[in-house]
């Protein structure tokens, strides 16, 4: 039952529970139940404090989310909170488990805070596309200052019960049952004057520098924002909190609040939130998140330590898992023997842990992984090589050992082949670098056992990875989609656009990085080495802008015949100061480049719209990602979504591809596709998928939607 329910302890500590599982969301129901608990106390002569907790060890988890979609119906926040802080008896907050959004704006409306060691504090709105509008942007700067208020409502982040001590923000911490502290609190404060408790009558202790603080907060969150409204709107209503009176500083909360509150951002924010919930609750190859049997994974393997291999020993070894390290090039072996304790050491410290806990030892040779639970093999992509070590691995290691490949988009199968237990060999498909990135694609093969998906997935969320099962292709989902969207890239290339124009236009609508500096960044070879495995840049009878029949750019591969690599040989797309330089700059040797490439294929270059860069090269790959649901390789819309935006930098507040093709309206998106698909007929990418029709015809229904339709519209998934 949802609620907030009322009883008196020893006849004068009156004990509001809120009740609504798993974390005492705020619904209708619990304010309702708040609002009536506050009118008995104000009448039970009796009662002389008040206590506030959660039921089953959570304070509470903030507004209910789920009903941000519906028309906001019961007893707002904002008065329910003031009549909490302006009781005549003194109200304590009993925060155990958490204390999250509006639940910890509820906890900041009461005159006393009390937290168990183990709780989490924060105010995370701005991560939903909010600000903490229920007093929160107003009542806490009151209390722990402008500065550290900034932070904490501009990053959203969670706080442990220390550190919220050391802020100011509760009173007392125990290891012992906070319910029973609070309770003994209360009685002891009855009496003490409440005024000073009260923060909305406090004043806001702002820096003298208010303005420069104010101003520099602000550009901060322009810059990591990249485009995201709420930061913003978070600075706004910190603003007013130092420079206003309360009550006009509340009116300006709920302005910047009615700003946010039905914007698309929100929406995005809040879907991206609920995709990954959707995400977690696998249920692929007939593994199931729930009840699947696992292996428990002690002692790990890794096989080749390049970059990858290298961040997922440090990731393993942050997770708990002992392992051995294998590489077999003496000098590559010496670099992580020195790499990796340096990574591991960093790596705790952002952990708060001394040491880490997992044991690592390196080896050149195979046969020391013959005692491990699992391996990991991240050698470079070629399948002669891999195929050679798994076949190896299948005598080496004991039976029942499951065998991962970080392959980022080679056929598991055919790796599968090679050992004599094809149900034990999984993708484990990390990014780079694989122990700070939170994305992990586990690949599951045809033959692949619900038992080695369900380990590989398990393990993965130990590693503190969004796991997300997908199906066996070419580039399985994210790097599948992303060949589309890199082909029309270099395709505006040829037709007249420059690198840093392309760039800027994905970097305006949120990218962390255009796609020629992500090339740059990862190395041009990497793609190079992939379509020279795939035959494609061999030259044969064809024009030498066609390759299998389809247009074909070979732009990137004079690149690197050229030797521009990008940062790592100081030239790419851009040139930089040297060798592993960071810095790009646009280079005139690249512009010269097009120009002659351009003159020698007859190419008339023209000026191109940002409008049209942005959707040719997002609608191509969002026209992909139709494809992939279509073929059963993702189980929804979500697992895509979470897949861009937690692996290739998608702009969370733009929700992922699949989402923003439902903001923009899959009509529009069809008809663009349709219209660029005329204009560029030998480019099959752009011929719109099947499914996109379909759902256009069946009337766009929104994207939570989709997953239903496409079950019953599906003729087979890999999943
Ligand atoms: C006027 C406006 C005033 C206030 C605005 C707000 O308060 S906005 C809400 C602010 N709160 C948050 O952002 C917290 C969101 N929740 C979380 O970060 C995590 O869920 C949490 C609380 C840390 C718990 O994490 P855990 O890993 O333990 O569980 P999980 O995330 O899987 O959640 C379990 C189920 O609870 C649902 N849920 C969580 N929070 C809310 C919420 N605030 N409202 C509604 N539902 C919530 C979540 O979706 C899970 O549901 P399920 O059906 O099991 O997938």
């Amino acid at each position: 039952m949802k609620m907030a329910t009322y009883s008196v302890l020893s006849g004068s500590v009156a004990l509001i529970t809120l009740q609504n599982p798993p974390v005492n969301a705020l619904s209708e129901a619990v304010r309702t139940g708040i609002t009536d608990a506050v009118q008995r106390t104000l009448k039970d002569p009796q009662v002389t404090s008040v206590v506030i907790c959660g039921q089953n060890g959570r304070f509470c988890g903030g507004a209910d989310i789920r009903e941000f979609a519906g028309p906001m119906s019961g007893p707002p926040l904002v008065p329910m909170i003031h009549a909490l802080e302006a009781m005549e008896k003194p109200v304590v907050a009993a925060i155990e488990g958490l204390a999250l959004g509006g639940g910890l704006e509820l906890a900041l409306g009461c005159h006393y805070r009390i937290a168990h060691s183990q709780a989490l504090l924060g105010l995370p709105e701005v991560t939903l596309g909010l600000l903490p509008a229920a007093g929160g942007s107003q009542r806490l700067p009151r209390l722990i200052g402008l500065p550290a208020a900034l932070d904490l409502i501009t990053t959203g982040r969670h706080i442990s019960a220390s550190e919220a001590l050391k802020l100011g923000i509760v009173d007392q911490v125990t290891d012992d049952n906070a319910l029973k502290m609070a309770v003994e609190f209360a009685r002891s404060v009855v009496g003490q004057p409440l005024g000073p408790r009260r923060l909305s009558t406090r004043p806001c202790h702002s820096p003298p520098d208010v303005d420069s603080v104010l101003d520099q907060a602000l550009a901060q969150v322009w810059q990591r924002g990249r485009g995201a409204l709420a930061p913003v709107a978070c600075v706004g209503a910190l603003r007013a909190a130092a420079t206003l009176p309360y009550a006009q500083g509340m009116e300006k909360e709920r302005e910047l609040m009615a700003t946010l509150f039905n914007s698309g951002q929100a929406r995005a924010l809040q879907y991206a939130f609920f995709s990954q919930r959707v995400v977690g609750k696998w249920q692929p190859s007939g593994a199931r998140w729930d009840n699947s049997t696992t292996r428990t994974i002690r002692k790990a393997a890794v096989i080749g330590l390049g970059t990858m291999g290298r961040g997922i020993v440090v990731a393993l070894a942050l997770a708990g898992v002992s392992v051995v390290a294998v590489e077999s090039q003496e000098k590559q072996l010496a670099a992580a023997r020195q790499m990796v304790p340096e990574m591991l050491q960093r790596g705790a410290g952002r952990r708060g842990l001394d040491t880490p806990p997992g044991v690592i030892s390196f080896s050149s040779g195979l046969e020391d992984v013959s005692e491990v639970e699992l391996v990991i093999e991240a050698v470079f992509e070629d399948m002669a090589l891999k195929r050679r070590i798994f076949s190896r691995l299948a005598t080496v290691c004991r039976p029942g050992t499951v065998l991962c490949s970080n392959t980022s988009g080679l056929d598991i199968d055919q790796l599968a082949e090679a050992t004599q237990n094809p149900a034990l060999v999984v993708g484990m498909h990390f990014f780079a670098p694989a122990h700070v990135m939170k994305l992990l694609e586990v690949v599951c093969g045809p033959r692949s056992s619900p038992e080695a998906v369900a380990t590989a997935m398990v393990l993965g969320k130990r590693m503190g990875k969004v796991s997300v099962a997908v199906g066996n292709c070419p580039g399985f989902v994210g790097n599948r989609m992303l060949k589309p969207y890199m082909e029309q890239a270099n395709f505006l290339l040829e037709e007249g656009a420059t690198p840093q124009q392309v760039d800027e236009a994905l970097e305006g609508f949120g990218f962390p990085m255009g796609v020629f500096r992500m090339s740059d960044l990862s190395g041009l070879d990497v793609g190079w080495r992939v379509r020279k495995e795939a035959g494609l840049t061999e030259q044969g009878v064809e024009p030498t802008r066609m390759r299998q029949g389809q247009r074909y750019s070979p732009l990137p591969d004079q690149m690197c015949e050229g030797g521009r690599l990008g940062q790592k040989t100081g030239r790419g797309w851009y040139r930089y100061d040297g060798p592993g330089g960071r810095v790009a700059r646009s280079d005139p040797w690249v512009q010269n480049f097009l120009e002659t490439y351009r003159a020698r294929h007859g190419l008339v270059p023209r000026r191109i719209a940002t409008e049209e860069i942005l959707e040719r090269c997002l609608y191509a790959l969002t026209n992909e990602g139709f494809n992939i649901l279509q073929d059963g390789v993702a189980a929804g819309p979500e697992d895509i979504d979470v897949i861009y935006v937690f692996g290739y930098g998608w702009p969370r507040h733009r929700g992922g591809p699949m989402f923003h093709a439902g903001q923009v309206g899959l009509a529009r998106v069809l008809e663009k596709l349709e219209h660029y698909q005329h204009s560029h007929p030998d480019v099959p990418h752009l011929k719109p998928s099947s499914l996109l029709r379909r759902l256009v015809a069946a009337g766009s229904p929104p994207v939570q939607k989709w997953r239903e339709f496409i079950s019953k519209d599906r003729v087979h998934s890999q999943l």
